[in-house]
């Protein structure tokens, strides 16, 4: 179900962990015909595929009276956990927040950074096989610090045709603007283009199944995405201090997101791995999702045994995990070690989950090694910066001839004329 691996120095990093390439080429083809599809057909196509894969839809609006009625439906108990976690990711994600900044002007010279929001932002939220309330929250929330002016979200409707009231009551606490019921990578495509009746946006973000983050990769720089957050990962490096059940109870709480997540134990200890491997099957048999966990782990699931945690780091660093719990003894000792990870949890009692839902930073984070380069989703997403440049006369003529020369010798004598122009009326 799970394969274990003996980690030494001879041992190839993709022969460790080769992340599934499991029908990628298939997956790609399809999601660009409904790209195309969706660009030149609009909502006929949004329709159309929504029978497809989900429902078969009147409507693809969502209306604020449904909103409302949603939020209305949620019981107490769950508004009170909704409110407490939008309250600590609000509080983290301001935080976040940059100012504008002038240099004091005082040699004629003004320089700055002005930021501004985007203005209209798109963001998806799965729904295809689980309902995500907090994800809704984690991208919304944000969004709203930053100021954007319209926050359009998408999510795949459920059988019945409608979207779960826990996402639309959690979209009305974070404070989206409209909901469309539409997933997939057509939304993506709508978003991107805009339809009849889903606005072209500036940028999307949020996570998905497979269909979904290829669907963003393709029309980046049509809009701007986030990242590629695709299916979940997460790697746990553990010492023999670490505990099996909540090791293995941890790497389930992933594997149970998506048949293609990825759950990866990298340790030092034999009995541990031991310990671990058994428990999985334990607890596996009492999870709902079971099949969807098992899928994973025989996909990209693994147990790799290293002689030290200075190796295990190594490994981690390149697999380059969407979250990374340390498991050891003396988890702040190695925190400087880590150079690739979306989201790190430190010690036995910071399960992952409490990422997901509570603490407070943004659990929508780079996926499938992308840790190497991107972030997780924050306040910068949802904004951009602009430069500003002021010159008096006196400070321009100390600076003329350097600006000249530089023009020059690029040949753009038009540059140089631009500045000469201020001085000399125009004539050399
Ligand atoms: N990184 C994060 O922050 C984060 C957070 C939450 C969830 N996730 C991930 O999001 C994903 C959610 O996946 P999901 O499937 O439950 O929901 P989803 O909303 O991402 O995908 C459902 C959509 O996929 C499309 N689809 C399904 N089968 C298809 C097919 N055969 N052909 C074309 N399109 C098809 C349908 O349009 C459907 O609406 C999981 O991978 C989970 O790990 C990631
Ligand atoms: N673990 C997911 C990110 O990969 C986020 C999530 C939402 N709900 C539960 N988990
Ligand atoms: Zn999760």
């Amino acid at each position: 179900m799970i394969k274990t691996i003996r980690y030494n120095k001879n041992t190839a990093l993709d022969e460790i962990f080769p992340r599934s390439q499991f029908e990628y080429e298939d997956i790609n083809k399809k999601v660009r015909e409904i790209i195309e599809d969706v660009k030149a057909n609009g909502d006929k196509a949004l329709y159309k595929y929504s029978e497809m894969f989900d429902v078969k839809l009147e409507s693809l609006t969502v209306s604020s009276e449904e909103i409302e009625e949603a939020y209305d439906r949620i019981d107490e108990e769950f508004k009170e956990v909704l409110l407490a976690a939008a309250g600590n990711i609000r509080k983290f994600h301001e935080k976040q927040v940059r100012n504008n900044f002038f240099t004091n002007g005082k040699d004629g010279v003004l320089l700055g950074q002005i930021i501004n929001p985007i203005e209209k932002a798109g963001i998806y939220i799965p729904g295809g096989t689980a309902s995500y309330p907090s994800t809704v929250l984690m991208n919304v929330i944000p969004a709203k610090i930053a100021g954007v002016e319209e926050i359009i979200l998408v999510s795949p409707p459920n059988k019945e045709g409608s979207i779960e009231d826990s996402i639309l009551a959690a979209a009305k606490i974070a404070g989206a603007d409209r909901i469309f019921k539409i997933g997939g990578a057509q939304s993506i495509a709508a978003l991107s283009y805009g339809t009849e009746t889903i606005p072209k946006v500036y940028k999307i973000t949020g996570p998905g199944n497979i269909y979904v983050a290829m669907a963003k990769k393709m029309v980046y720089g049509e809009v701007d995405i986030d990242m590629v957050a695709g299916p979940s990962e997460i790697l746990v490096i553990a010492d023999e201090n670490a505990v099996p059940e909540n090791v293995a109870a941890d790497l389930l709480s992933q594997a149970e997101h998506d048949r293609l997540a990825a759950s990866v134990l990298v340790t030092t200890s034999e009995e541990i791995a031991e310990k671990v491997k058994n428990e999985l099957v334990k607890q596996l048999e009492r999870l709902p999702r079971e099949e969807t966990a098992k899928e994973s782990l025989k996909n990209n699931g693994r147990i790799i045994i290293t002689e030290t945690i200075d190796e295990a780091v190594k490994i981690s660093n390149e697999i380059a995990p969407e979250h990374l719990e340390l498991c050891v003894n003396d988890p702040f000792s190695i925190l400087g070690k880590i150079k690739n990870a979306g989201s790190i949890f430190l010690g036995n009692n910071t399960p992952e989950a409490l990422g997901d839902y509570f603490a407070g930073p943004n659990h929508t984070l780079p996926t499938s090694g992308t840790a190497k380069f991107s972030s997780p989703l924050s306040v910068d997403d949802f904004i951009k910066k602009s430069s500003v440049i002021y010159y008096t006369k006196e400070a321009l003529e100390k600076v003329k001839d350097k600006i000249i020369c530089f023009a020059e010798k690029e040949g753009l004598n038009a540059h140089a004329e631009s500045v000469r122009i201020r001085f000399e009326g125009g004539k050399k």
